[in-house]
């Protein structure tokens, strides 16, 4: 009766070291009106029981631990730490204030179904976004609802800074929660919801600035770089001697941008056959509902049953719409998920030839078996090109970019945003420049991570000798194949990993310059260590993951025996995926 009404009696055994002392506390409680001894929570685990204690020795319960996993300090997560710690320096409040007792939530075994889960897990009204993470979300702090002297550290998806918001928490870490925005009830002055285009958005994990202004986005972004040699710069940052991160360049197109898409499915395990149309799309982030438009749209599981990207550009949703017909027909043979790769490819037309016979046989094709394809034309250079949309990772892909023509394997890196290009390694050309040389002088390249040779090619005029390197073979046939094509003679390329350059370098460090492009991870420290010892006349690092850039600088200029003779000259970031948080930097080094 006591449970149906909600109220449940909790035991809680305080499990002392003296077992035989062992104390049992009876604690009265309401689902979401708790009365416990704070004390106890936080040390032990809950435990509850439906009949009183009796003399009985009870036996120890096993206990599960929380074991938190390790996390790289520039990912997302490991980033969210100290955004956590600026956050409670700035709110005067210590990790102890916000720590959540995980454990009690992992054991609990309550009859009355997770009553601990129900404490934490539970609707907030009213709560002030403070701050943007630089995944894009809103964070926040809270009432802890069970130790009623803590706080917490909310992270609201969707939420902008100045927004006052109803939230539900459906998750507890360590030292903060996750939660769901229900409903905006005061916006933020950012907050533009008329701007959204997207059905998805509020939903779709893929974009999370579709309601602000272009112009806020890329302020956003710049204050992304900021905060990020803030965190992994710091002794930097303590000298004065990084220079203003300056404004974000945008990308002449803010939607229709991106070349490559890759909508997912997932066939439940023990599934032998599916017998209706698994979702075809991206992830879901978490279960919003201050969007009622998002609401109706893509269903409920994780994957989100996603029709059309307004990132994507038009033939590759002309490719997304061809593929879930197909899959739509062909799914029962599906017995894991998958990922349908969904790549732009261009050909430059011969006006005086017929079309069809210019267009490539693979590619993405209509119910009819037709090959898809669009029409259009270089905006600068006048040429006519046809553009289909490959789903084989193993075709190759054609894109031209600042007049060269670039080849690679579909499955393979390519840079995602064809229209920002030209601006990116015009500004890199530009930046690899060494001072005070004449157009006489020598000048070499070294393009470490060089994959199709995207910025070996397009720097390769007026350069005497360019080497690159690359880990994937594939990348490195196709940038030999590249530099070819394009007529370019100067350029070589090798096959490992970065510091493998340094094995048998012949060209003199005093007149060659570095272009960086690693991987999210960043360089290795023998890397950077051998570049330093190495003593290039400049170095322009180029990052899709400005935490792992702003450590590397910190590395290469702190801990490397002749980094102290560098300094930075430039750091700005990119905006390669507009509407979203992400931001590449790109950050200019010199010898003092
Ligand atoms: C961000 S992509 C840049 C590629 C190229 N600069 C471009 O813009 O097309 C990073 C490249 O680094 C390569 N890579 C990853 N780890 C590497 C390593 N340890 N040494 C050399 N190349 C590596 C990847 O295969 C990938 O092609």
């Amino acid at each position: 009766m006591l449970l149906r009404s909600k109220r449940a009696f909790v035991c809680v055994s305080y499990l002392a070291k003296n077992i035989f002392c062992k104390k049992l506390f009876v604690y009265q409680m309401t689902v979401g009106n708790l009365e416990v001894d704070p004390s106890l929570i936080g040390k032990r685990s809950l435990a509850t029981c439906t009949s009183p204690p009796t003399a009985r020795r009870a036996k120890k319960p096993k206990l599960k631990k929380y074991k938190a996993k390790k996390v790289d300090p520039t990912s997302p997560l490991g980033v969210l730490q100290f955004e956590i710690d600026y956050l409670l320096r700035e709110q005067n409040l210590k990790r102890e204030d916000v720590c959540n007792d995980v454990s009690a939530i992992l054991n609990d075994t309550s009859t009355v179904d997770g009553v601990v889960a129900k404490m934490y897990h539970r609707i907030v009204d009213k709560v002030k976004i403070l701050k943007l993470s630089s995944n894009g979300d809103g964070l926040a702090i809270i009432e802890n609802p069970v130790e009623k002297n803590k706080k917490q550290v909310v992270i609201v998806p969707f939420g902008l800074p100045g927004d006052l918001v109803n939230i539900k928490v459906f998750k507890t870490h360590p030292h903060h929660v996750e939660s769901d925005l229900l409903s905006v009830t005061t916006p933020s002055s950012m907050r533009n919801d008329e701007l959204i285009s997207c059905n998805y958005f509020g939903k779709c994990s893929g974009c999370q600035f579709q309601f602000l202004e272009y112009d806020k986005q890329l302020e956003l972004k710049r204050t992304t770089i900021q905060q990020a040699y803030k965190y992994f710069a710091p002794r930097l940052i303590e000298e004065g001697i990084l220079p203003d991160i300056g404004s974000t360049f945008g990308s002449p197109l803010q939607f229709n941008y991106r070349t490559k898409l890759t909508p997912h499915f997932d066939v439940p395990r023990k599934v032998k056959t599916l017998e209706a149309i698994p979702a075809l799309g991206f992830g879901q982030k978490g279960r919003p509902a201050w969007r009622a438009e998002a609401s109706r749209c893509g269903g409920k599981g994780s994957i989100l049953d996603i029709e059309e990207c307004p990132i994507g550009t038009e033939i590759i949703n002309k490719g997304m719409k061809n593929e879930r017909k197909r899959f739509e027909n062909e799914f029962t043979k599906y017995k894991k998920g998958a990922t349908i790769l969904l790549r732009e490819d261009t050909t430059v037309l011969d006006s005086s030839k017929d079309t069809a016979s210019q267009l490539k046989s693979d590619g993405s094709t209509d119910n009819e078996g037709n090959l898809t394809h669009i029409e259009t034309e270089n905006s600068e250079s006048g040429q006519k090109l046809s553009k289909t949309c490959v789903t084989n990772t193993r075709q190759i892909v054609t894109e031209y970019i600042d007049g060269y023509t670039f080849q690679f394997s579909a499955g393979e890196f390519f840079q995602n945003n064809n229209s920002i290009l030209p601006l990116v390694t015009k500004y890199v050309r530009e930046n690899l420049r060494i001072p005070n040389s004449g157009p006489d002088d020598e000048h070499n390249l070294i393009d470490a991570y060089c994959g199709s040779g995207l910025f070996s090619i397009c720097s390769s005029k007026g350069v005497n000798k360019v080497i690159g390197v690359e880990i994937s073979a594939d990348s490195v046939s196709f940038a030999e194949r590249n530099a070819k094509a394009n007529g370019i003679e100067n350029c070589k390329f090798i096959v490992g990993k970065a510091e493998k350059l340094f094995e048998s370098i012949d060209i003199p460090n005093d007149r060659t310059s570095v272009i960086l492009d690693p991987p999210r991870k960043g360089c290795d420290d023998l890397f950077l260590k051998q570049l330093a010892d190495y003593y290039p006349a400049k170095v322009v690092y180029i990052s899709c993951n400005v935490h792992s850039q702003a450590r590397d600088v910190e590395y290469f200029l702190k801990s490397t025996d002749r980094g102290k003779d560098y300094k930075v000259e430039s750091i700005r970031g990119f905006d390669f995926f507009p509407q979203t948080h992400h931001v590449e930097s790109v950050c200019v080094l010199s010898r003092k």
